[in-house]
């Protein structure tokens, strides 16, 4: 029998959060995902508050699924969002202000920026996961989403909600899966394009370091938009990189855009931390074959030419791109996906950077 994801709903519904209430009357569910027998989903309570109190709430939830004929895994998480607060009235972009020493919000152990040549490698995906991974570790842990023309962070956090400025003059960051994070895309609705370019730009990054109140992080973690345009210049000239990570696929055209990242970041004096192969091979789930679709090797070589560490090497993976849609980055499971992830943000603790 197969397993339907309108049944698993329908359990989930019924599973008690207080007297008269249950997770379908108080809509707490979110980002359910059926996927043969592995069952994944993410409870929202209303305020941090109320999460901290509902612990044995997720254990039934949890079993309540488990129970369910057909379930083979159950990968639950609770999150909080905060009470429901108006859009901001924070005027966004603009020229920078003048500005004493190199833009570091205060508090913020490390700043580390993950960019690729070209579009569409994985890059927000990466870092997502790192940024998941990392908190996993116990590392407080900061995302700002800097692809101002393609923000992704807040779908891939499943975040609707926007950030508040009660003063107009700091920003609110919103909280995921236990990550701080600030998007761009969370400050406009998701269809509106952003066209800044030049100083309009240069100041929405400084408002989205300096202005948001990001509170003590080991690291920030800062997904930038592919290519080499204003916003890696802004940040590699005006604010304090602890290094750069660059996302690449095997494929040759890929590739050789990630080389103009890396030479980018080589002028502006940023430390390239390593490599990271996305999509390196897809292993059929009917046949076990590995097919190297995009190529074979590449990542590994170039940074062997660099002499730059190739700090992973992440398949094609199918749990990957549907939990990323569904707002639950694959680092949150317990899978071999989420495994590569804790591996690679180890790396980083043990690299003393986070
Ligand atoms: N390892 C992977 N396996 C399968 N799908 C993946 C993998 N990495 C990324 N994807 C999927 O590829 C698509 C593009 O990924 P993502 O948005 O992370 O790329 P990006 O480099 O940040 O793109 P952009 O430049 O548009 O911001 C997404 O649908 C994502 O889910």
């Amino acid at each position: 029998m197969t397993l339907e994801k309108a049944d698993v709903e329908s359990i989930l519904a019924r599973v008690k959060v207080s007297e008269g209430e249950t997770l379908g009357s108080a809509d707490m569910i979110r980002a359910l995902v059926v996927e043969g027998g592995a069952v994944r989903f993410v409870i929202e309570a209303p305020t941090p508050e109320r999460a901290k109190q509902m612990e044995a709430v997720r254990a039934d939830a949890e079993a309540a699924v488990r129970a369910i004929p057909g379930v083979t895994s159950v990968s639950v998480a609770l999150t909080a969002h905060g009470p429901s607060k108006p859009a901001p009235s924070l005027k966004m972009g603009g020229h920078m202000q003048p500005q004493a020493g190199p833009m570091k919000p205060e508090g913020v152990k490390a700043i580390i920026a993950i960019g690729s040549g070209k579009g569409g490698v994985g890059k927000s995906t990466v870092s997502s996961n790192l940024a998941v991974a990392l908190a996993r570790a116990g590392k407080k842990v900061g995302l700002l989403d800097a692809d101002i023309h393609g923000p992704s962070q807040p779908r891939m956090f499943g975040i609707t909600k926007r950030p508040a400025s009660p003063d107009g003059k700091t920003i609110e960051p919103l909280h995921a899966h236990g990550v701080t994070l600030m998007s761009v895309g969370a400050m406009l609705p998701e269809e509106k394009a952003v066209i800044w370019r030049g100083p309009m730009l240069m100041g929405a990054l400084q408002q989205m370091l300096m202005q948001v109140a990001w509170g003590p992080l080991d690291v920030l973690l800062i997904d930038l938009p592919p290519g080499t345009g204003d916003v890696q210049l802004t940040l590699g000239q005006k604010s304090q990189l602890a290094g750069a990570i660059v996302v690449s696929t095997p494929q040759d055209v890929a590739l050789l855009d990630a080389k103009k990242a890396l030479d980018a970041f080589a002028t502006l004096k940023v430390p390239v931390l390593g490599l990271i192969e996305n999509m390196a091979v897809f292993t059929c789930p009917h046949c076990g074959k590995d097919s190297h679709i995009f190529g074979h090797g590449g990542v590994a070589a170039e940074a062997e030419r660099l002499s730059l560490p190739l700090l992973a090497q992440l398949p094609i993976d199918l749990d990957t791109r549907v939990s990323g849609d569904a707002g639950t980055p694959v680092a949150l499971g317990d899978g071999l996906m989420a495994e590569a992830y804790a591996k690679l943000a180890d790396r980083f603790i043990r690299g003393g950077l986070v």
